[in-house]
């Protein structure tokens, strides 16, 4: 399947053979990163845990409805919905979103996904693991005052990305500054295009764990999974590639690098897409949704407020499930994924729910 723009990346071939140091990969904890990002928070008893050990049949104060998977059934379904990380405010929805997508069944299904601390792992060991952007900004081919400049970038502007207490007015043009400043750094770095495999190898990327199954299952079952990032396409693109998961059904839109005749990296093609833009307008031209138009039933997964936008291009979307990984700031930024994620896995590092979703849904009846 070929799209454009260039800056969509559509495969239509065989798997890749395996690049690097094979599938396992994805799946090797790496505790030493050398990013200077804050630490992952550590994994709470919690209050998600608090609220799974309450005994059947009482309900969480902080959920409206009966807040359980397994009152609504919903665990039944999915036994994975039972885990300690899982918040959902209205299972009963939940179960029936779930039920529809079985029936529908797989020919109408499609999955869009957020990569960067959503397929990717958000922390290790206590440690953060790095961004598709934190990766390049850290390696060897990066000067260092390059480094404390990029890094400085993410102190100053990461809070804002996060903070529940401003508005996505106030941080639209804030993250353009972001991407666009370290944009211009990268490429006075005379990056080189044959740079980055090694790069990446080098680097302390993780997907997360049961990422092999995800990428598998839809795989197998020819459901197209759509990866939408505000990351660096080419860095993510070589995560997945040395995974040995960049299949057929996979399709990237992100920002890419733009290399010049002797493979240096001369500027980032466009559109820019940031956290709070990933929605139709850096779409149009792809043609993506309209060539998918008879699935619709969505499975969506993000990490980010911005990501819920994700699936607006799609036309005639009958059923759609918004699954959320709240990794940082929880407490904080709880209630508003409540609101707008259907399932809300707090300081989750697998893809334990998706997976056990996908099962659910992918199997014959
Ligand atoms: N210079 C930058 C810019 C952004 N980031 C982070 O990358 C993430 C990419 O966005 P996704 O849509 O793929 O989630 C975003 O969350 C930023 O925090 C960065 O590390 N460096």
């Amino acid at each position: 399947m070929h799209l454009s723009p260039s800056w969509l990346v559509a495969r239509d071939t065989q798997p890749p053979s395996p690049v690097g140091r094979g599938a396992e990969r994805g799946r090797i904890p790496r505790p030493q990163h050398p990013a200077n990002a804050p630490r992952a928070p550590p994994v709470p008893p919690g209050p998600a845990a608090a609220f799974r050990s309450r005994p059947r049949g009482r309900s969480s104060p902080r959920l409206r409805g009966p807040g359980r998977a397994e009152q609504s059934g919903a665990g039944e379904m999915v036994p994975e919905l039972e885990k300690a990380t899982v918040r959902i405010r209205q299972p009963e929805r939940v179960r029936e979103i779930i039920q529809s997508l079985r029936e529908q069944g797989v020919a109408k299904l499609q999955v869009i996904s957020d990569f960067d601390m959503t397929l990717s792992r958000f922390g290790c060991n206590g440690r953060r693991c790095p961004t598709s952007h934190n990766i390049l900004d850290t390696s060897r081919v990066i000067s260092e005052d390059g480094k404390k400049k990029l890094k400085d970038l993410l102190h100053y502007y990461y809070p804002i990305e996060i903070d529940p207490n401003q508005t996505l007015e106030e941080k639209c043009p804030l993250m353009v500054e972001w991407w666009t400043k370290a944009h211009e750094l990268l490429v006075q770095q005379k990056i080189h295009r044959s740079d980055i495999a090694q790069i990446v190898r080098e680097s302390e990327a993780m997907l997360r764990d049961g990422f092999k199954e995800f990428f598998d299952q839809l795989h197998k079952n020819n459901v197209p999974l759509f990866i939408f990032s505000a990351g660096v396409g080419d860095i993510l693109e070589e995560i997945i590639r040395q995974a040995n998961v960049f299949y057929s059904n996979v399709n990237v839109v992100s920002n890419y690098m733009d290399f010049s005749d002797d493979g240096v990296l001369t500027h980032f093609k466009g559109p820019l897409i940031h956290t709070y833009n990933k929605n139709n307008t850096v779409l149009q031209g792809t043609g993506y949704f309209q060539q998918v138009s008879t699935r619709t039933s969505i499975i969506l997964l993000g990490d980010s407020m911005g990501d819920l936008t994700m699936a607006d291009g799609v036309p005639n979307v009958e059923n759609i499930l918004k699954i959320g990984f709240l990794n940082d700031k929880v407490e904080e930024r709880r209630g508003k994924y409540l609101d707008s994620y259907d399932i809300v896995l707090e300081s989750d590092e697998t893809l334990d729910v998706v997976n056990g979703i996908l099962r659910y849904i992918l199997t014959e009846t």
